[in-house]
């Protein structure tokens, strides 16, 4: 909707002719980007070097794999399930009472890591658990991504088929599960002359939604671990500046253990 009809906004067209420095289509382009810049903070972008079909196929790609992605997030759900029954855990009530269903939206993020300079071993992404409840990430074969699996032991996700897709526990999903599902500490590490492009898809709960260990998760031997949170507190929290100064696989305890943890938190609830 239009605000003021006399307003107009910026267009600018950029011509590669006056993307040489120093010339003057040049100068008369920082100019107008000036302006755009002072008057309205942003301005719209007329480039036609990238074309409108390699736009729309990036886009038809992305909804194909949006769409592929989304139905994997289901069986993924389902094979959490069956997982955590495997492990001998008494969860079949807990998920009778629908306690993993939630609505959610999926955010996506695409990323491009630059190669590193000859011979380096650079980072791409500081090492992080995902604090959304869990993240489906499709690599484009150039591997970099890493998981600690001790203490300080990373291993390389080399040799991943190409047309797998890495799913990681958030931690969400951790606090929910009572500790059980483990929220990986993981990184991107980059080598070699290759960029690395890759995807990754997050799930977001709606606003409101509360993260609760079900009671069926939490015994003598296995206490509540975090009291229930509000899902976008702990996002927010997680992002804020007093965050920053914790570690990234802290933040979980720092916003919601229990301590000490509590073997009858929700029994009378
Ligand atoms: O790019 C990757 O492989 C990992 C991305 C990731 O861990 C993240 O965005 O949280
Ligand atoms: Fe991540």
């Amino acid at each position: 909707m239009s605000v003021d009809a006399k307003i107009e906004f910026p267009v600018i067209e950029f011509r590669s002719s006056d993307l040489e420095r120093g010339t003057n289509g040049w100068h008369q382009l920082c100019k107008k980007v000036r302006e755009a810049c002072e008057t309205f903070g942003c301005f719209e972008v007329v480039y036609d070097t990238i074309s409108t079909e390699v736009r729309e196929e990036m886009f038809r790609l992305m909804k194909e794999l949006v769409e592929a992605l989304e139905l994997e997030m289901s069986p993924t759900l389902i094979l959490l399930k069956t997982l955590l029954n495997l492990c001998g855990l008494k969860v079949t009530h807990a998920f009778g009472e629908d306690s993993l269903k939630m609505n959610y939206t999926m955010s996506m993020r695409m990323m491009k890591y630059m190669a590193p300079p000859p011979g380096e071993y650079e980072t791409g992404l500081f090492a992080h658990t995902d604090k959304p409840v869990s993240t489906i990430i499709c690599e484009d074969q150039i591997p970099g991504l890493e998981i600690e699996v001790n203490d300080g032991q990373w291993m390389k996700l080399t040799n991943l088929s190409p047309s797998s897709f890495v799913f990681m526990v958030g931690d969400p999903l951790k606090a929910w599960s009572n500790g059980r599902l483990k929220s990986t500490n993981h990184k991107v590490m980059m080598s070699g002359d290759k960029d690395r492009f890759s995807i990754a898809a997050f799930i977001m709960p709606n606003e409101g939604t509360v993260i609760k260990t079900p009671k069926e998760l939490i015994d003598e031997e296995h206490p509540q671990l975090f009291k229930d949170f509000d899902f976008m507190k702990f996002f927010f929290f997680a992002f804020s500046d007093p965050a920053r100064r914790i570690d990234s696989g802290q933040l979980l305890y720092e916003f919601a253990a229990l301590s000490p943890p509590v073997s009858n938190a929700h029994m009378d609830k």
